[in-house]
């Protein structure tokens, strides 16, 4: 304990009360009427604007208090690792409603999942027509060409390609102005280096955009908590919308997804299923063609999964009277570009405790984003897709997409801000691994420090996870426990168990840390 003394006063200016202030705040004795009340007033505002600082200071530190006992999760991993899907996932569970409202907003992407596919196929026949071999060495170039250059610059079609692939390709290539429209709005305009596959990025708040645009005067929907709004409890995706997002989202209770009134119709998506509508047996015959069908067996034309999904599947999704079922939704892909928070209530014991989910764009160029969220972080989920081992990174590729899932979650485990973070580790898209297993594709032809083990998803999982499990165990530092879970995250029903299963060793660690504060 330190003692202090009063600094010896250099002129006697005590003053009655003892305080040398007081002088100099006393009104001067000349002081009119005038002054006075003028005096009084700016007393008053000055006092007033103080309270309202002592106010917001303390609502402030409430909050802060609150935060803290908040939990932070944080969806982690490459690109396409699953991660929206995910969150997706978590919404039908704390949020189920919020999902289905969307369900009409959701046209717009896949319409775009379906169309960018349909002129893919059109390239790869355009560049190896019905010359093609059996041999899938070619296969990357197909991956790394079909939008390039490469594309323009090969010889045109193929003489030999059948005359009603010509035909089909001439009907079909019309689509090509409904693509890059549809890229355009859900990007907002916003052109991304190295998005790849001709795929687009949306910021948080895309459905908010298109969505304004769509049905003129849309709501805020699911909260009345101020900040706390949106379609999925979504916080800062319409106060990141850049224009018009928040102005364009207004109140209106009467909002029903799948009635609405003529005149709001949004005229691109309308002509876009119009379009889709009036060539869906034209798509289907294309899909199902057997040159097709052998382009796709000897990996000349690589589809995703999204790809295949919404093409098998064209005569449901391009009626005109479509509305995309919750599947669908979880099937659609688009970028997430930056970082999307969003808010779940998660009941624990009785009460309920705060979740912030944010689910971060996974490509390299959107890495950056991540580091401002890692701070006071409860939780990591990493998503490794491990049927990505025989694709590229479209951002480089030159790397194999499970090596950079590897060298990502050594990253993510060495790194100090997240030491404390409890550690879960899904290895997903166990769905697609097993189809192509059973395809034939040879892992050890893409990783070949595999060799001879057995070509079956046990072999495989079992030797991703091991090497998951040592990268985990040579970056520990603070003896965290690594959770592993084997996913598909697009299944609903398994990931139901999964999730509570999550949550529950997530509360596990939050209420051991809880009881230490
Ligand atoms: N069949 C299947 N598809 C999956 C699985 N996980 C994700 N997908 C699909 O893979 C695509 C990419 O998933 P997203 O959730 O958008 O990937 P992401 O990690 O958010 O990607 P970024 O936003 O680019 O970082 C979507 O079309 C999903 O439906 C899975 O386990 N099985
Ligand atoms: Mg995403």
């Amino acid at each position: 304990m330190i003692r202090t003394s009063r600094p010896p006063s250099v002129h006697s200016t005590t003053t009655d009360s003892g305080d040398p202030f007081s002088a100099i705040l006393r009104p001067p004795a000349s002081e009119s009427e005038r002054d006075k009340l003028t005096r009084i007033q700016r007393e008053a505002d000055a006092k007033r604007i103080s309270d309202s600082i002592d106010e917001e200071i303390r609502a402030d530190e409430k909050r802060y208090r609150k935060n803290k006992q908040d939990v932070k999760l944080l969806l982690l991993g490459q690109a396409e690792s699953g991660k929206s899907t995910l969150q997706k996932q978590f919404q039908l569970i704390y949020n189920p409603n919020s999902l289905d409202e969307e369900r009409h907003s959701w046209r717009v992407v896949i319409f775009y999942n379906i169309v960018r596919p349909v002129l893919r196929i059109l390239e790869a026949l355009d560049l190896y027509g019905e010359n093609d071999d059996d041999d899938d060495a070619g296969t990357e170039r197909t991956a790394r060409t079909a939008n390039s250059a490469f594309a323009q610059s090969s010889p045109s079609p193929s003489p030999s390609v059948d005359q009603r692939l010509s035909s089909l390709r001439d009907r079909l290539t019309p689509l090509a102005s409904i693509e890059s429209a549809l890229a355009e709005r859900l990007s907002g305009g916003i052109a991304v280096s190295g998005s790849g596959k001709g795929s687009v990025f949306v910021r948080s708040g895309w459905q908010a955009r298109t969505f304004g645009i769509s049905f003129g005067k849309a709501r805020e929907r699911t909260s009345s908590v101020k900040g706390r709004f949106s379609f999925t409890g979504q916080r800062s995706a319409l106060e990141n919308a850049p224009e018009g997002g928040r102005e364009d989202v207004q109140e209106n209770p009467n909002y029903s997804t799948t009635e609405l009134p003529e005149t709001e119709r949004d005229q691109l998506v309308e002509n876009a299923a119009e379009m889709l509508s009036s060539c869906k047996y034209d798509v289907r015959e294309l899909w199902e063609h057997p040159v097709v069908k052998r382009l796709r067996e000897n990996r000349r034309l690589r589809l995703e999964e999204w790809a295949e999904y919404f093409l098998s599947n064209i005569d449901r999704v391009s009626s005109q009277d479509y509305i995309p079922t919750i599947d669908d939704i979880l099937h659609a892909r688009i970028q997430t570009m930056g970082v999307a928070e969003h808010i779940f209530e998660v009941p624990l014991h009785g009460r309920m405790v705060t979740w912030h989910l944010f689910d971060v764009g996974g490509a390299r160029g959107q890495r950056h984003t991540w580091v401002p969220y890692f701070d006071d972080t409860t939780a990591i989920i990493f998503l490794a897709p491990v049927s990505a081992f025989d694709q590229y990174l479209s951002e480089d590729p030159k790397t194999n997409r499970v090596d950079d899932s590897l060298q990502l979650f050594k990253q993510i485990c060495s790194n100090q801000l997240l030491k404390k973070a409890h550690l879960v580790l899904f290895l997903n898209k166990l769905d697609i691994l097993a189809t192509k297993l059973t395809r034939g594709i040879k892992v050890k032809k893409y990783i070949t420090s595999y060799g001879e083990r057995p070509n079956d998803v046990d072999a495989v999982v079992g030797y991703f996870k091991a090497h998951f499990t040592q990268v985990h165990t040579r970056n520990n530092e603070s003896q965290r426990v690594l959770y592993t879970h084997l996913t598909s995250v697009v299944d609903t029903k398994a990931m139901q168990s999964i999730i509570s299963n999550v949550r529950d060793s997530i509360f596990r660690d939050y209420l051991k840390s809880a009881a230490l504060v």
